[in-house]
């Protein structure tokens, strides 16, 4: 029988899962968050101290982590996924009035591709703020700006009120996690702060639907995430996996009820000069069961260059990279609809 997935979405053999043998991760990294909860006193200090720590060692072994006991209500992430719900379900001509295109990348896409084949996800990006202003292209000594902006859908109604809540709130757990990386490194907490100060970090909603051939095709192909870390909501459907270094397996994380893990990404392996490593990782699907997943994305504010950190080069440790502009790098990849291109540092 002919398999019932566009070509354009069909794996390379070597990438394919292998679908009814899935290993799962025991021993997650999980690090309860709860003492940032508490009233500031010097027993938080060192519970902040320890939390750094594991941190490190989590970044280390794994370029992840899972946070439990922390700010944010379970009702942000089940609101949201039931307003995506809500939007998927608009027929297809609705949802591509809000697409995303050359011009803006924000909004509506169900064609990402990852490593030029196609991913089975339907996305829907938008910024923590609501306008950003940019150069209006990218030659170095542009001096016209243009505003980027969101594009929000008509409905469902509260769409953008929902969607605006999350972000919100989800971007104070952010700020935490920044300073507990910094601390990580043997940084000062607020070292990071000041290459996010325009603020432009992004949610990214994804929507599986069953796949007739999980077997062919992937949610994500694998990837790593560009930005300098990433928060990924989870519920009761797993299918994220990530790459085990050592042996080169592929492992599933059972789904932790309201947890986020925490993923590094391509700017913090250079920050840290390749003290961690960003993250391989990949989203398998399933015939039967629909999936949906939230990414709350750091991304360094766009006229941010990026290299690594100078308190973690000196004559031992030599500068691994050279910097690069993050705006550039970031609109060249969207633009590109995600295939491969030049800039793109991940595998
Ligand atoms: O859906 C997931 O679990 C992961 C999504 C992801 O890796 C991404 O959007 O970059
Ligand atoms: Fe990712």
């Amino acid at each position: 029988m002919a398999p019932s997935v566009a070509a354009a979405l069909i794996q390379p053999v070597e990438a394919r899962p292998s679908i009814g043998k899935i290993k799962y991760l025991e021993n997650v990294p999980l690090i309860d968050l709860a003492p940032l909860q508490m009233p500031q006193n010097s027993s938080k200090e060192d519970a902040i101290a320890s939390i750094a720590k594991q941190v490190h060692n989590a970044m280390k072994e794994w370029g992840f982590f899972v946070v439990v006991n922390h700010c944010l209500s379970p009702d942000l992430w089940s609101n949201l996924k039931k307003a995506m719900a809500g939007f998927s379900a608009l027929p297809y001509e609705e949802k591509k009035k809000v697409a995303r295109d050359l011009r803006n990348p924000w909004g509506y896409n169900d064609k990402d591709h990852t490593k030029n084949v196609q991913d089975w996800v339907e996305v829907f990006d938008y910024m923590s703020t609501e306008e950003l202003e940019i150069p209006q292209n990218m030659e170095p000594d542009c001096k016209e700006t243009k505003i980027m902006g969101n594009l929000w859908p008509e409905k469902p109604d509260d769409f953008k009120k929902i969607c605006q809540d999350f972000s919100q709130e989800s971007v104070k757990l952010m700020y935490q996690l920044m300073e507990l990386i910094s601390l990580s490194l043997g940084l000062p907490s607020d070292r990071l702060h000041r290459y996010f100060e325009e603020n432009v970090a992004y949610v990214r909603i994804n929507h599986y639907s069953p796949c007739p051939h999980p077997d062919l095709a992937l949610g994500k192909g694998a990837h790593r995430d560009g930005s300098a870390f990433t928060l990924l909501t989870t519920d009761e459907v797993s299918g994220f996996e990530v790459y085990r270094r050592s042996d080169g397996q592929w492992l599933r994380l059972r789904p932790i009820p309201n947890s986020y893990i925490i993923v590094a990404g391509d700017v913090l392996q250079v920050w840290s000069n390749d003290i961690y490593d960003s993250l391989l990782h990949r989203v398998v699907l399933d015939s039967q069961v629909e999936r949906y997943s939230a990414i709350h994305v750091a991304a360094p504010s766009y006229h941010c260059v990026v290299k690594p950190l100078e308190e973690l080069v000196d004559e031992n440790n030599p500068a691994n990279y050279g910097e690069y502009k993050w705006g550039e790098f970031f609109m060249t990849r969207r633009i590109s609809n995600f295939k491969k291109v030049a800039t793109d540092k991940g595998q």
